[in-house]
């Protein structure tokens, strides 16, 4: 086990407020050095489970086990955390240094030991030399680094982060992702990190555990979640996917309006399935796919340039309406009818993928 990260055991928490239940027997371990992300819409209870770990929520019922230890009851600053919000919590009439020296003082760390550490701790996140700087002529960006630095100081084997990017804009917030993913590899600590946003958990977490209603639906690393998620909920929160109705025709194949595709995945059991499309896994057939492949022909109804790629949208004989992606570039265009022609497009086995469908 690494001696700067904690493990974490969460058994059948539950959280009730009156009636409503903001977690719902949750049970999950997170490996040492982890970086183990929370996804789901607003309100399936990210924040609650966060809050239970962090010691500021207490469960109704269920254990927290740090490195094995019981910390359930635990007050939450004596659980040797560190914790980064959205919203920074930074105190605006003192310094950076002072700032990311808090929790030095809090712990009563001899002063003399603040300057190496607020050095240190500042130049992991790139403001090395910010210390004398004032909260106020920071930008959004640079607040969120310091409150990086303030909850890395005392070096913490378990970092809870909620949300701690949304405030910034897109570009600094994509930047900042890969930044983070970089921190977590040099630090090793392990990381519990809430964000509705899937690109974002895909983009920096070894596993993604997705939640919805208070309750876990699935835990994995990010290409199974895209690639084999558990039902229709998951399909259709992670990715961009398309999510029609389909039949069960056999244990390898499912009818789609007329056409009769072929998955080379298991077909689950029942009436209520659905195909997940994902618009990058439908490629327009020119003849060099695999004979195996599953081929769809429709009509153009719409071509969308988003910078980097186009994207189709393709109505079938049925009306059925799908959508494709094309990476933008010359020669693609040429490949691409005109709105109202005929387009193939082809979908392997490998990438036809049926869910049991969940309500919303
Ligand atoms: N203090 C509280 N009192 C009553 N209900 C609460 C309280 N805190 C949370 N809830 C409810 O518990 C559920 C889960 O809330 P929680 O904040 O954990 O969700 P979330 O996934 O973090 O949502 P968001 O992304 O909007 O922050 C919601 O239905 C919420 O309304």
């Amino acid at each position: 086990m690494d001696k700067r990260a904690e493990s974490v055991e969460i058994r059948s928490a539950s959280k009730a407020y009156g009636a409503v239940r903001a977690l719902d027997d949750v049970s999950l371990n997170v490996g040492a050095g982890e970086f183990v992300s929370l996804l789901g819409p607003s309100g399936s209870g990210k924040t609650t489970l966060l809050g239970i770990l962090g010691g500021f929520i207490l469960p109704t019922s269920g254990t927290i086990l740090f490195g094995g230890r019981d910390v359930t009851y635990m007050p939450p600053h004596k659980r040797d955390i560190g914790v980064v919000f959205q919203n920074y919590a930074l105190f605006p009439h003192m310094s950076v240094g002072e700032n990311v020296a808090f929790p030095l003082r809090a712990r009563r760390l001899p002063k003399s030991s603040w300057p190496d550490k607020v050095r240190a701790a500042l130049g992991m996140v790139g403001l090395g030399g910010y210390e004398e700087r004032g909260i106020a002529q920071l930008s959004g960006g640079q607040r969120q680094r310091v409150a990086l630095a303030r909850a890395m100081i005392f070096e913490p084997r378990l970092i809870l982060m909620d949300e701690p990017l949304s405030a910034l804009d897109k570009q600094l917030r994509e930047s900042m992702q890969i930044e983070l993913r970089a921190l977590h590899r040099r630090i090793g600590a392990t990381i519990i990190y809430v964000t509705h946003d899937q690109r974002e958990a895909l983009t920096m977490s070894d596993r993604v555990a997705v939640m919805k209603d208070g309750r876990l639906v699935q835990i994995d690393v990010p290409e199974r979640l895209h690639d084999h998620p558990a039902d229709s909920f998951v399909a259709s929160f992670i990715g961009e996917a398309t999510m029609l109705p389909v039949r069960r025709v056999d244990a390898s194949s499912v009818a789609l309006g007329n056409a009769l595709l072929r998955s080379a995945r298991a077909i689950p059991d029942g009436d209520a399935l659905m195909l997940a499309v994902h618009s990058e896994k439908l490629l327009i057939d020119d003849g060099a796919q695999d004979g195996a492949c599953n081929r769809l022909t429709g009509t153009v109804t719409d071509i969308v340039y988003q910078g980097e790629s186009l994207r189709i949208f393709l109505a079938l004989a049925d009306g059925i309406a799908l959508s494709l992606r094309q990476p933008a570039y010359h020669q693609a265009y040429h490949r691409i009818p005109p709105l109202g022609g005929s387009l193939t497009v082809t979908l392997h086995p490998e990438d036809t993928i049926v869910v049991p469908r969940v309500g919303d």
